[in-house]
């Protein structure tokens, strides 16, 4: 990111005196101090474990600086609060450059619909997505500021897990176009009501400054703001629909009430093709044509591995989440799989793999998942990995099966699952926890 430290400390409100740094400028920023690279600046933040434990390893990879709460020895800029702090540097960051955010959220497929809506205006413009999950309060800045200095547009997706959370990134984004995808059900997500996720939603008008595009689906009738230019989608006869669609095992293809030539994906499912519709519908609004639309999207390469929920054979709730195998991640999943009502007469179960590359400190960061774990919400606990031994060996008298061998943890898991149980898949990527739900 272009910013001095100076303009940093400045727009920060930094108090302490930082002048003896002040026209140094900075790489970029990280809050995983094994990403810190000569010129970084740090951001620590309360992770599973208090991000100031690791401002010393964060200098010795190349931080120059660091945000910090209380004063240290290290370079920093004093600040109350690390990712208030962050959260404000973005919002800046974004003035600043003056670069258009295309905002999109919504219960499913937002992801997809942001890949597709990237690599449209990809054929145009230098577009700059959300990467993995980064679709929250951290994630989101995160995206902005690592953003290449010549990007002309950003596609942002925004998260929901709380109620406000889509107002506040919407007010710190300040979005010319955004859309909603879906409003989904509840018994997923904290928000209760499907009104109240259709509320939730909706408050990426917050900071909205263009046109709305949102589903048909009346719920979300009773929040449109007054003079909120709006483009509804889903049914025939809305303002943009599906009037033709073809599945083939491996690819689709659909026609529109608003474009004159067919689209084909290279994903089946009537649901990609509402997401590629409206990434279509994007690229006219930003003035791409037909056929520079209709070949993005003709070879679009998704984001895999989503965080959603999966049934599994014998109809078991499966939550697998491969993204950012570290310890807060680890923590974070596991309060979101806590907080969710049980399916009645069902169990939770929490299937979790080593989280790899941690460093000196990787068998007690793997100790200190058992604070996360509330035994009163899960019944059970199937751990797998070197690493997950050290967890295993303090959890003696717990409800936790140790596993080193994964086709044993799928046999095992597979034998006890019942049909009304949750389950939740937490560990890095190459431990293949996806080929347990697979499986399963
Ligand atoms: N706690 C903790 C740690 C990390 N946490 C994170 O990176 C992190 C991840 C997440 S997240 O949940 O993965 N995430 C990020 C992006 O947006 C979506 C959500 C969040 Cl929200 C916050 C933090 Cl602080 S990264 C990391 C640790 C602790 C260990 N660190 C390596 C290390 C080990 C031993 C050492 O001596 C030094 C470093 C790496």
């Amino acid at each position: 990111m272009k910013l001095t430290i100076h303009e940093i400390a400045q727009v920060v409100g930094a108090k302490n005196d930082w002048s003896q740094l002040a026209d140094l400028s900075v790489n970029k920023i990280e809050f995983d101090s094994r990403l810190i690279e000569k010129g970084d600046i740090f951001l620590p933040l309360k992770g599973a474990r208090y991000g100031h434990d690791f401002i010393e390893i964060a200098f010795d990879n190349g931080a120059i600086i660091s945000f910090s709460e209380k004063e240290v020895e290290q370079a920093h800029l004093l600040v109350d609060d690390n990712l208030a702090a962050f959260q404000t540097l973005a919002k800046y960051y974004l003035e600043k450059t003056k670069v258009p955010v295309i905002a999109v959220t919504g219960s499913n497929g937002k992801t997809t619909t942001k890949d597709m809506i990237a690599a449209v205006l990809s054929k145009k413009y230098k577009t700059y997505k959300t990467q993995g999950n980064h679709n929250n309060e951290i994630g989101l800045p995160y995206t902005i500021l690592h953003m290449p200095e010549d990007t002309e547009k950003l596609v942002l997706e925004m998260g929901m897990d709380h109620p406000g959370d889509i107002d506040f990134l919407s007010q710190l984004a300040q979005p010319e176009l955004a859309l909603i995808t879906l409003i989904g059900e509840a018994h997923l997500e904290f928000m209760g009501s499907r009104e109240n996720i259709a509320k939730g939603k909706m408050g990426i008008t917050a900071g909205l400054h263009g046109e709305l595009i949102a589903p048909a689906d009346p719920i979300i009738n009773a929040f449109i703001p007054e003079n909120q230019k709006i483009s509804r989608f889903g049914l025939p006869g809305e303002d943009l629909f599906i009037t033709k669609l073809i599945e083939h095992k491996e690819r689709l293809t659909f026609e529109t009430n608003f474009l004159d030539e067919s689209i084909t994906i290279p994903v089946p499912g009537k649901y990609n093709a509402t997401n590629a519709m409206l990434a279509a519908y994007v690229g006219l609004h930003y003035g791409l044509t037909e056929a520079e639309i209709n070949k993005a999207l003709k070879e679009v390469e998704l984001t895999r591995n989503r965080t959603e929920w999966k049934k599994s054979k014998n109809g078991a709730d499966l939550l697998s989440d491969v993204y950012n195998a570290n310890p807060t991640a680890m923590r974070l999943i596991l309060e979101t799989f806590q907080a969710i009502p049980k399916n009645e007469n069902g169990r939770k179960i929490a299937v979790l793999a080593d989280m790899l590359e941690l460093g000196p400190t990787a068998a007690q960061l793997h100790k200190e998942v058992l604070k996360s774990i509330d035994f009163t919400k899960i019944d059970k606990v199937y751990l797998y990995g070197e690493m997950m031994k050290n967890l295993a060996d303090i959890s003696t008298d717990k409800p936790v099966s140790y596993f080193t061998d994964l086709d044993l943890l799928t046999e095992s898991l597979s034998a006890d699952l019942k049909p009304a149980d949750q389950v939740l898949f937490k560990g890095s990527n190459i431990m293949k926890l996806s080929e347990v739900v697979e499986k399963l």
